[in-house]
């Protein structure tokens, strides 16, 4: 699964592979901050202490969205509930099967043979059939309806016609074999599957073969992006210090996939007042921003919050890349993720807040943690949890260069991203993971 050129698991030798001024940043941002915290320098940037440790940040983001007030379930078409989860149990509304049915193609027969077969033969989706007389058979399709009296089907391999026309079985046939009884699956009225459950495909057969046109289910949450910064091109090539958004083109498939609707994507530049009016114009339950988290000139994000009185349930985050990210509550139904511009902070942002935020309002469970031994050490941060694009092979999980916050290069090739405690962790050290959601499903499933 690694793009040629990304080279999983080998040694960084190339000039141009960044990974050793990544470990040198790291290595020198751990000595600053270590001597800031020794020092209690107030000119330390205020965002630093605010910091929560990665694993708390989830939580908060999970929480906040518990503390909003309930969403009301909805009812959809099947068509349009794959993904979502069930507010109310699937009850049966009818007995499976419906009607007994034939289980195989060949002929219904009453008492043990021979049988004089009569004319015409029963197909699937007919009505019912004029009952059997005791030695009498009739040629019926798997999926028919079982004439009153039939004692078993006898399978069109196992049967044999005489000279006289009468048929014979090959063996002795057990009594109803192969008929599947009315109510084998279940009676009109009983739970199918209960609430919480998350609709996938086999579900939606489930309800269709059960008599749903439509489910109750969990809303789809709805999300906005605004992509801010003035340096930002939506084509061609870089000039000029400009660059290409790439964030854009990103989030909103990745948010699709993490179960949101995107209602709007919006380009708001470096402009506080746009951003103003974006945020509060907005009526999305989840208002992603990118950009703008920082403590520079144009970093509009946390002013804008503070003018319009949202609380910041989140002010930063001790992981790597990714710190500046934020979560705020912009409004008792709406919250705000702030992700860095940088974009794999982005994605470090998207998976620490807003992927536990957007599960729990749409009522998913959350996902079984799970790890593998890495294949290669990890150099951690001191203090900071950090968040490394990994492929998956075999048992193990190999890790990839071009992990540094403004990268894509490595994520683009990764199965999951490890989750390295601080420290680092060492070759063969289970290493959660986080699986990236078209890493499993396939492209296609995912993204609907
Ligand atoms: N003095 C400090 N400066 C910075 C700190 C710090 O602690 N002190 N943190 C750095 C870290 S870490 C990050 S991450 C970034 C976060 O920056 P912002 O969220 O304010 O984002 P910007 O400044 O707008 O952009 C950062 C970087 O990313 C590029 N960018 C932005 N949007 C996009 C996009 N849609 N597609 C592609 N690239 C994008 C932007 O051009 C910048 O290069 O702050 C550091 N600074
Ligand atoms: O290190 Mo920043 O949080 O990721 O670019």
């Amino acid at each position: 699964m690694t793009a040629p050129g990304t080279r999983a698991g080998t040694p960084a030798q190339d000039s141009d592979d960044l990974d050793l001024e990544e470990a040198l940043a790291l290595v020198r941002e751990a000595k600053d901050d270590r001597t800031d915290k020794a020092l209690e320098d107030p000119g330390q940037p205020a965002e630093r202490h605010r910091a929560i440790p990665w694993p708390q940040a989830r939580e908060t983001a999970a929480r906040a969205a518990r503390s909003r007030p309930r969403r009301t379930p909805v009812s959809v078409p099947l068509g349009d509930a794959l993904g979502l989860v069930l507010a109310t149990p699937l009850d049966a509304l009818t007995d499976l099967p419906s009607f007994d049915t034939s289980a195989m193609d060949g002929w219904a027969v009453a008492g043990p043979g021979p049988w004089q077969v009569r004319g015409e033969g029963i197909l699937a989706g007919h009505d019912q059939p004029e009952p059997l007389t005791d030695g009498e058979a009739v040629g019926i399709a798997t999926g028919a309806r079982i004439p009153a009296d039939t004692t078993a089907v006898l399978r069109s391999e196992h049967g044999r016609s005489d000279a006289q026309g009468r048929l014979h079985a090959a063996w002795d046939l057990a009594h109803g074999q192969d008929i599947r009884p009315r109510g084998q699956e279940c009676r009109n009225g009983d739970q199918l599957l209960p609430v919480g459950t998350v609709v996938t495909p086999a579900v939606l057969g489930l309800a269709a073969a059960a008599g749903y046109d439509t489910v109750t289910v969990v809303p789809r949450p709805q999300a906005e992006v605004l992509v801010l910064g003035d340096e930002l091109l939506t084509e061609g090539l870089p000039h000029d210090g400009l660059i290409r958004d790439a964030l854009g083109p990103m989030l909103p498939p990745w948010v699709r996939a993490l179960g949101a609707e995107i209602v709007a994507v919006r380009r708001i530049g470096d402009d506080a007042k746009a951003l103003h009016r974006a945020v509060t114009g907005s009526a999305a339950d989840l208002i992603i921003t990118t950009g703008g988290t920082a403590a520079g000139p144009r970093d509009h994000v946390r002013p804008t919050l503070d003018s319009i009185g949202a609380e910041l349930l989140v002010d930063g985050v001790e992981v790597r890349p990714g710190h500046p990210m934020l979560l705020a509550r912009t409004k008792d139904d709406q919250h705000l993720v702030g992700l860095p511009g940088n974009p794999l902070a982005a994605v470090s942002g998207l998976l620490t807040l807003a992927e536990p935020l957007l599960r729990t309002l749409a009522a998913h469970p959350a996902p079984e943690p799970y790890a593998l031994p890495l294949k290669e050490a990890v150099q951690g941060h001191p203090y900071d949890t950090r968040l490394i694009p990994v492929v998956l092979r075999g048992d193990c999980a190999v890790p990839l260069h071009y992990n540094g916050p403004a990268m894509l290069r490595g994520i683009a090739a990764a199965d999951a991203l490890a989750v390295v405690p601080p420290g680092g962790a060492r070759q063969g050290a289970e290493t959660e993971l986080l699986d990236l959601p078209w890493a499993a499903a396939g492209i296609g499933v995912c993204f609907t």
